[in-house]
């Protein structure tokens, strides 16, 4: 990543990933888990990372010591969150508030009560004692020389219940040192208007720097964040992909993106936004969570076109149906081929794959017709690229791609009364002009013909040994008109240096999974440059 100038401390990128954000149902972080995450969001520029609660689990405390020692952090502050002291006790006494300075993070979040409900139930103490636990623990952390932020939580709801005493803690935490104050939509009910209202008032009537921190429960809380942008707060916290408690936080990405292309903020270092897509996958991949493919601006669907119409106005110009240049996040466009493409979307799409289809506008029709009626028979080209490329090379070549001819296929399966199975195929094949029968047993009928294709083939395209099955997927699909329920089967292959995806459809699995299969070396035979033979 180019790194010409930083952002300055005006506006500040807060992210929060490895302590809110851990706080998702499924996201299980390891010490480990959380230094990459932590190099990935320096790397991308954020300014502050929140590492977690030292003190509140060995995991934390072990992460912040290590993250001091094993990362030069180029733009990011380390941050350290925990509560303010207990009731009636001295900041300086509290175990808790002292495992934050023990952290050595040179900034720490503070979290406090700010709805008067909460102070009474959940603190079981006095509105008074509350500002007063604020009061100490801001100050005590400032004289030991860290930056404080405080995070009022159930701020908008505590705010509408009782405005004065929310501001009142808004006040007692800036008075008290704090550089910024965060308002927390925890239970995330609010509404962008009412985030917007509540923000602009409390800043006219506080003078405080504020914070925005949104959940996403009302599926608001980007929106949420932006709306108190424009109501003058100067410190958003995010976390990657919107991971967090319940349903999420406000999401990293499509926050910084819309502060940069929509606003014109620079918030991030130059060149930074045109890795979002990739930092996004790499933390996806790093939680073990399957990245969104829906998710704006970096979702692999993103920048996708389907329908027709959609084609035919990109192919003059790709912003007549795209809010901006994929390029500048890091994603790309890409044509999807289904029943619902006309003639632009085979075009681009044969651009797209590098198939010369000339102007030539019968052959794009005869392609439109072939996916249609294909489609129609429970074929599904936009989740299999590599089927749709052989049928597009077909018909533009003039003649089928094929390495090898199938005489005849037979898969058996054995059941024995002692509860054993056994799997077995037997391929007969011609390949340049020899005549293959292979056999082999599988831990399914798929499976052994896979088998089987490889054992007669690989001798003759040692290309095969690398491919690799790497997904399997079957749906049935149900008749239509009075016909009988068909199968699809969807296989991913890989190659180890790229993935591809085919499409077979027949009336029983077996059979669809052979025609998936035949497909999947084809396709690979292809991508090898291996001339076709027969
Ligand atoms: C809105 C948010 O997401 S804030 C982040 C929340 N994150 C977490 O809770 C994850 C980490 N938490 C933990 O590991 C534990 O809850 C700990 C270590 C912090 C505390 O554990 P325990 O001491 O066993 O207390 P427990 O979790 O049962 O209850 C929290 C205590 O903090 C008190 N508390 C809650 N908020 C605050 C606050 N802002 N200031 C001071 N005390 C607070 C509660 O009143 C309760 O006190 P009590 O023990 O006297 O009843
Ligand atoms: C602080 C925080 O996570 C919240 O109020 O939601």
């Amino acid at each position: 990543m180019t790194e010409t100038s930083t952002p300055d401390d005006s506006f500040h990128v807060f992210d929060t990933t490895l302590r809110d954000g851990a706080q998702r149902e499924g996201i299980n972080l390891t010490v480990a888990d959380k230094l990459t995450i932590a190099r990935h969001l320096d790397d991308f520029g954020v300014g502050f990372i929140e590492g977690g609660w030292p003190g509140a689990n060995p995991r934390d405390t072990e992460f912040f010591a290590r993250a001091q020692q094993e990362i030069t952090f180029r733009h990011a502050q380390l941050v350290a969150f925990g509560a303010t002291r207990r009731a009636h006790a001295k900041a300086a006494d509290d175990p808790q508030v002292n495992a934050l300075l023990a952290s050595g993070a040179p900034v720490i979040t503070l979290v406090a009560k700010s709805h008067d409900r909460h102070v009474e139930l959940a603190l079981r103490t006095t509105l008074d004692e509350n500002l007063e636990m604020v009061r100490d623990t801001v100050s005590y952390l400032v004289a030991e020389g860290r930056r404080v932020f405080v995070d009022c939580e159930h701020f908008f709801d505590g705010y509408r219940a009782n405005p004065e005493y929310a501001k009142a803690v808004v006040r007692a935490a800036s008075d008290a040192g704090a550089d910024v104050v965060v308002l927390c939509d925890t239970n995330g009910g609010m509404l962008p208007a009412q985030v917007q209202a509540t923000v602009s008032t409390v800043a006219a009537d506080t003078g405080a720097r504020l914070g925005i921190h949104a959940q996403d429960d009302t599926g608001c809380a980007v929106a949420n964040t932006l709306a108190a942008v424009d109501a003058g707060a100067t410190h958003v916290q995010c976390t990657a992909n919107g991971y967090g408690e319940r349903v999420g936080n406000a999401n990293l990405f499509p926050v910084v993106a819309a502060l940069e292309l929509k606003y014109g903020k620079q918030v991030l270092p130059e060149g930074a936004l045109r890795e979002m897509t990739r930092v996004s996958h790499a933390i996806a991949e790093v939680v073990n969570l399957t990245p969104s493919t829906h998710q704006p601006y970096v979702g692999v669907s993103a920048f996708a076109h389907k329908a027709g119409l959609h084609a035919s106005a990109i192919k003059v110009d790709p912003d007549l149906y795209q809010h901006i240049d994929p390029d500048l996040v890091g994603n790309r466009i890409r044509m999807l081929v289904s029943d619902m493409a006309g003639r632009a979307s085979i075009e681009l799409k044969g651009k797209e794959l590098g198939v010369d289809l000339g102007d030539d506008r019968e052959l794009v029709g005869r392609v439109v017709e072939r996916v249609k009626e294909r489609e129609l028979q429970g074929y599904t080209y936009e989740a299999a690229d590599a089927s749709f490329e052989l049928l597009l090379r077909e018909e533009a070549e003039g003649r089928a791609r094929r390495y090898f001819r199938v005489e005849s296929w037979r898969a058996i399966v054995e059941d024995r009364p002692d509860g054993t199975h056994a799997n077995e195929a037997t391929v007969k094949l011609w390949a340049k002009g020899e005549r293959i029968v292979a056999t082999a047993e599988g831990n399914g009928p798929v499976n052994a013909l896979d088998r089987a294709l490889r054992v007669g083939l690989e001798r003759i395209y040692p290309q095969l040994a690398k491919l690799e099955l790497v997904d399997y997927k079957v749906r049935i699909l149900e008749g239509k008109h009075g016909t009988s329920s068909t199968t699809r089967v969807l296989i991913s292959t890989s190659d180890g240096v790229g993935e591809w995806s085919t499409v077979g459809v027949a009336e029983n699995v077996i059979a669809a999974s052979w025609g998936a299969l035949e497909d999947a070396y084809t396709f690979g035979l292809l991508r090898a440059g291996v001339e076709p033979v027969e």
